[in-house]
């Protein structure tokens, strides 16, 4: 009897919960949700996307599914339900939206290396607020005060490497040239400082990229501890530049820290140090891996298209050649005339971008072209999805500076996106571009080098470099004294 009871019972619960549940399923908005497949239980599709990414194929992963689907599809990636969207129409709905329809969303390890706060929390006015001061210090107004100092450096770590070796590591190169700048130039961080934090920057680049576990001994414990020593390190850094800031011996236009120190909101007050620590790391790795990247993939295309290269080499010889008196100092002048040097790096971002695209979350259920996306899922754009599209770019295919020419049928916007758009549009591209050329015009004019492995592939892991660190033989230009 009393087994009966427990019977009908249970009955009526599962019936009711079913009652309620189809009553709520009738009356929630999410009806079309994107098609596609969802992978496997809890690792979704992560592991044959990551692994398209590692073999350059990422492109071909999402061609496949734009097939099966069409270009909103739904999966699972890092242990979320996301939604790819791809095309000019998606990338203007995703990289337009506003913080109240898709927020800013990255891994769990790179919040945890930058803290609490930082750019990347910030939402609304304090964002705009924020990233305009920042801005400012990274216009071309004032990027042509920095010239002649990037030069230096650059010259003086090219003539260093050839002094001391005869074959070099492009990337390793690349990666300390870009760190090199950004505390020269852009933090006015001192030679010994810099040496002393090169090693623990490094620990933590290699922590945002690493699985979220945090136990003695693992990348991300690495990176975190090294975040306290860079933080031990900073701040100090940081009370003397507030206090010559309030005596007006330092202006904010001084470096990015002082810029960040003197930023007032509207009632007044300084942003939180934790803020200004967070940015800080912030800047330092949005601007590391993606310029090493560019600087990195011109020199293998160089190295492997000889008519790339005599066009590129011709140029700035120019350059050279058009400079009055014995000079050897770079201008800003000469930055805006090396045109066909930045279309290669142009083309080279539409073929193979240094980020392959980047991660929203919806903040509310969300609608796209009739399709029902839920409060909470990820979204992702994807540059290629424009980029390698024979209906913008004809023949994408082939290798070609030329499209960045004076082009009669322009780039339609939200198209070419290798610096993002829209809210989170890049505040570096100019900077990247002038660290580009500097690195470019001494590397040609320094060197000769030829690829030690013509075989090298490209490999994303998440940023596309060459294999095997892009190892060259290296020799002194003839022509140089
Ligand atoms: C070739 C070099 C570079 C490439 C390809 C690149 C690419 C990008 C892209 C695609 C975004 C948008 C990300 C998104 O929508 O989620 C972005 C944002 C950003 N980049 Fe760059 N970047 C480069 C260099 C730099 C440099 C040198 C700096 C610093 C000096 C920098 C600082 C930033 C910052 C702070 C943001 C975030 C802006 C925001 O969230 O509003 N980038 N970058």
């Amino acid at each position: 009897m009393v087994v009966e009871i427990y019977f009908i019972v249970i009955c009526l619960l599962t019936l009711s919960l079913a009652f309620l549940l189809t009553k709520f399923l009738s009356k929630s908005k999410i009806k079309n949700v994107p098609k596609g497949s969802m992978g496997y239980p809890l690792i979704g599709e992560t592991y044959g996307f990551l692994k398209a990414l590692r073999q350059d194929k990422g492109s071909e992963w999402l061609e496949e599914r734009v097939a099966k689907y069409g270009p909103v599809f739904k999966t699972s990636i890092l242990g979320s339900p996301t939604v790819f969207i791809i095309g000019q129409q998606g990338n203007k709905f995703v990289l337009g939206s506003s913080h109240d329809v898709l927020s800013s969303k990255k891994p769990p390890t790179l919040q945890r290396i930058f803290g609490k706060q930082s750019l990347l929390e910030l939402t609304g006015s304090r964002f705009k607020l924020v990233k305009g001061e920042m801005l400012k210090f990274l216009k071309p107004e004032c990027l042509q005060n920095y010239v002649e100092k990037m030069d230096e450096l650059v010259k003086t770590v090219l003539l260093r490497e050839l002094k001391e070796n005869k074959t070099i590591e492009v990337v390793r190169l690349m990666k300390k040239l870009t760190y090199d700048m950004a505390c020269n130039i852009l933090f006015d961080i001192d030679e010994q400082t810099r040496e002393v934090l090169y090693e623990d920057f490094i620990l933590a680049f290699k922590a945002i990229h690493s699985l979220p576990i945090n136990f003695p001994g693992t990348s991300l414990w690495k990176g975190l501890k090294a975040r306290e020593r860079i933080v031990d390190k900073i701040l100090p850094i940081m009370n003397k530049r507030r206090e010559e800031l309030s005596k007006g011996v330092l202006s904010s236009t001084n470096d990015m820290i002082s810029c960040l120190l003197a930023i007032r909101d509207e009632n007044n007050q300084p942003l939180d140090e934790e803020m200004i620590v967070g940015t800080f790391i912030f800047i330092f790795v949005a601007g590391h891996d993606t310029s090493a990247t560019l600087m990195t993939l011109m020199i293998w295309k160089l190295s492997r298209d000889q008519e790339v290269y005599n066009n590129v080499l011709e140029e700035q010889m120019e350059i050279i050649k058009q400079r009055e008196g014995n000079e050897d100092r770079l201008t800003w002048g000469e930055i805006q005339n090396m045109k066909y040097t930045w279309r290669v790096a142009q083309e080279l971002m539409r073929m193979i971008p240094p980020l392959f695209g980047a991660f929203r979350k919806t903040i509310e259920d969300t609608n796209y072209e009739g399709y029902d996306i839920p409060k909470g899922w990820q979204v992702y754009w994807a540059s290629c999805g424009t980029h390698m599209n024979k209906d913008i770019f004809e023949n994408p295919e082939k290798f070609d500076p030329s499209r960045f020419e004076n082009r009669t049928k322009s780039i339609p916007p939200f198209s070419y996106i290798p610096f993002g758009a829209g809210l989170h549009y890049c505040i570096g591209n100019e900077f990247a571009r002038v660290q580009t050329l500097t690195t470019i015009h001494n590397f040609v004019k320094t060197y000769e080098w030829s690829q030690m492995n013509l075989e090298e592939t490209i490999t994303r892991r998440p940023m596309p470099y060459p294999s095997l660190g892009l190892p060259i033989k290296i020799k002194p230009r003839c022509n140089m004294s």
